[in-house]
């Protein structure tokens, strides 16, 4: 649960990759980097960001500080496509449908959506993950905002302020129509305890109500601290004079409030919505409105927005509206915007705010230790994959971690994450990032187990080894198969964060991953090296690492050499005519 300080509340991620122009490659992540270089430093240029509605100024300030803004309010559909792939990031707020369609437009460059507010309804997130584009939100600087919203509302209802305003300005005195009631002892039910929901129930209870609430998610004791019972949704709808709905809209929430609800409710009961209008079967509502069962409605939010203008629920006499204000205090614009402009610009760093709606948040220090482990479990997926015999597809991929660590103490989301894009991106087009890597795995069919070999002693160091098994496919180097017949490359993180290739097959080797590798299967004869070397010297390939092992004297043997440039055809033919060498691969890292 998000806090009332977000901008504290940093945390960091590995930006969101997507085929992009090259003038945005510097967003990516690149190999042997941990953290992407920003964007202003790399590419020479200053990102840009598209902001589709109005945003409190000191947003607007520090996002220009950082970026070229585009503030290009009440587009089309089309035009924002038209605009979207030219920028990097999008704010908006709930005014703007960013829909499949727009992540397709973008082609790859969008690689934040920042939404202003709470609710991301109106941001298609299958699709934004899909694109490895990351959406953040601003969900705690608005929340007093959409409360004070629902409280005034709740009084407005009850003595009938709106109605009693329209018809005094219309030149009648009308005391006897407008009687309301009282608050005092009445019970409000609020749906949706999660941020809003308690801070109306908090001023609710000022107010002399009795408050039930309704969350399946809520924990009881937080609702008991505001003096708060958590009841069924049954219970809740049954038993209250007042219902004001503070859930989100989802699949599970649209239309919740339907005939059939409606039906088990008090009669005369009056609700107030500051949440969504889908959550609400309006039609439904506008029938219990007319035949009584809802004596008064108060609406801030629709299922269309702005509803038609002859909307019966709009014009219905019990009806009051307000067109979508909940968030609309100066103090709140001013929050979320600088809560978002935060977010925006920490995620087009390549760090983020603890806001991500389609990402796994991990905290900076988790993933300052983890960093050397994320540059070596990106290398082992590049590396295995090369060792697959062409036309071999890999379907299982299993990722042994050996750790003296707890497994709570040690998050893997984000090495998982890099053994995909390891073994993803050399053989096709795809670009994966923390965003799409488990979407992209699974489009591609590839099904990755983890498994965690616990090593006795300290656990201040998070990991012993990486190892990366394909089982069940075909290698070009049968040196690479384990004795279980898997393909398998294990490595460590040497002193001073240096990636180590450490295991090929069942032989034990240790080859720094910089530059290129090659491998060589030969029978342990002497005088191999130094001819390998040799020729490698010849043709002016530099060897900056070398590593022999065998199964027995005078036995299998392999030869790990690290090489900064790539050997020519004739060099690597050369290699392959040495007697005793009985096959080899180049691998790039
Ligand atoms: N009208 C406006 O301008 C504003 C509207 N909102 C909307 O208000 C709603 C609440 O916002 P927050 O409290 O910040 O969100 P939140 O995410 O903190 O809380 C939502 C709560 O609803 C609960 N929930 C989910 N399904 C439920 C169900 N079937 N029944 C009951 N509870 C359920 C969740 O467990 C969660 O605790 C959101 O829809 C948001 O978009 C928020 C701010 C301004
Ligand atoms: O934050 C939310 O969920 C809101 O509904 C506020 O919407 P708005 O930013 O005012 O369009």
């Amino acid at each position: 649960m998000a806090l009332a300080t977000p901008l504290r509340l940093r945390r960091h991620l590995l930006l969101p990759a997507g085929p992009s122009p090259a003038t945005h490659r510097a967003l990516s992540l690149r190999r042997g980097r941990l953290l992407p270089a920003s964007l202003s430093a790399a590419a020479g240029g200053r990102p840009t960001v598209l902001v589709t509605e109005t945003l409190g100024s000191a947003g607007l300030d520090l996002l220009r500080a950082f970026a070229n803004v585009d503030c290009s309010y009440e587009l089309t559909a089309e035009e924002l496509r038209a605009k979207v792939s030219l920028v990097d990031a999008l704010v908006v707020r709930s005014g703007t449908q960013v829909t499949r369609e727009v992540f397709e437009a973008a082609r790859g460059r969008l690689r934040v959506v920042g939404r202003a507010g709470v609710g991301i309804d109106n941001v298609d997130l299958q699709a934004a993950t899909e694109a490895g584009c990351l959406v953040v939100n601003a969900p705690t600087a608005n929340t007093v905002a959409a409360a004070e919203h629902a409280v005034a509302l709740l009084a407005a209802v009850a003595r009938n302020i709106a109605p009693a305003d329209a018809s005094l300005k219309a030149g009648k005195w009308q005391r006897g129509k407008y009687v309301g009631v009282t608050l005092v002892g009445k019970t409000l039910a609020v749906m949706g305890f999660g941020k809003v929901g308690p801070e109306v129930a908090r001023r609710a209870r000022g107010l002399g109500m009795d408050v039930v609430a309704h969350d399946p998610y809520a924990a009881a004791d937080r609702a008991r601290a505001v003096g708060v019972d958590l009841v069924s949704f049954d219970e809740a709808i049954s038993t209250a004079d007042f219902i004001s709905l503070h859930m989100p809209l989802t699949p599970s929430t649209a239309k919740l409030f339907n005939d059939e609800t409606f039906a088990r409710m008090r009669k005369g009961v009056r609700i107030i919505n500051v949440s969504r209008g889908g959550v609400v079967d309006e039609e439904a509502l506008l029938r219990a409105l007319d035949n009584g069962t809802v004596s008064q409605a108060a609406l801030d939010v629709f299922t269309e927005e702005p509803p038609p203008r002859d909307s019966k629920l709009v014009q219905h006499e019990n009806v009051t509206v307000t067109p979508h204000l909940g968030a609309s205090t100066i103090e709140a614009q001013e929050g979320v915007a600088l809560e978002i402009a935060e977010a925006v610009i920490g995620a087009l760093r390549g760090d983020l705010a603890a806001t991500a709606v389609n990402a796994p948040m991990v905290p900076a220090e988790v993933l300052s230790e983890l960093s050397p482990y994320v540059v070596l479990a990106e290398k082992l997926g590049r590396l295995v994959v090369q060792l697959v015999a062409v036309g071999s597809g890999i379907k299982g991929v299993r990722v042994v971690y050996s750790s003296a660590r707890d497994p709570d103490d040690l998050d893997t989301r984000l090495l998982r994450a890099m053994v995909t894009k390891g073994i993803v991106e050399p053989i096709s087009s795809a670009f994966v990032n923390i965003v799409n890597a488990d979407y992209v795995a699974k489009q591609r069919g590839l099904r990755i187990v983890e498994e965690r070999v616990f090593l006795d002693g300290p656990p201040e160091v998070p990991l012993d080894s990486i190892q990366v098994h394909l089982a069940n496919v075909e290698s070009k180097f049968a040196g690479a198969l384990s004795d279980a017949g898997h393909i398998c490359v294990e490595g460590k993180v040497r002193d001073g964060g240096a990636s180590h290739l450490t295991l090929v097959g069942s032989l034990s080797v240790d080859v720094s991953l910089e530059g290129n590798l090659i491998l060589c299967g030969q029978l342990d004869h002497p005088g191999i090296i130094g001819r390998v070397g040799s020729i490698l010297g010849k043709m002016n390939v530099n060897v900056s690492f070398m590593s022999v092992s065998r199964t027995a004297p005078g036995k299998q043997a392999i030869m790990a050499i690290g090489v900064d440039e790539e050997p020519g055809k004739e060099a690597l033919k050369l290699i392959g005519d040495t007697p005793s060498v009985e096959e080899f691969v180049f691998l790039k890292l």
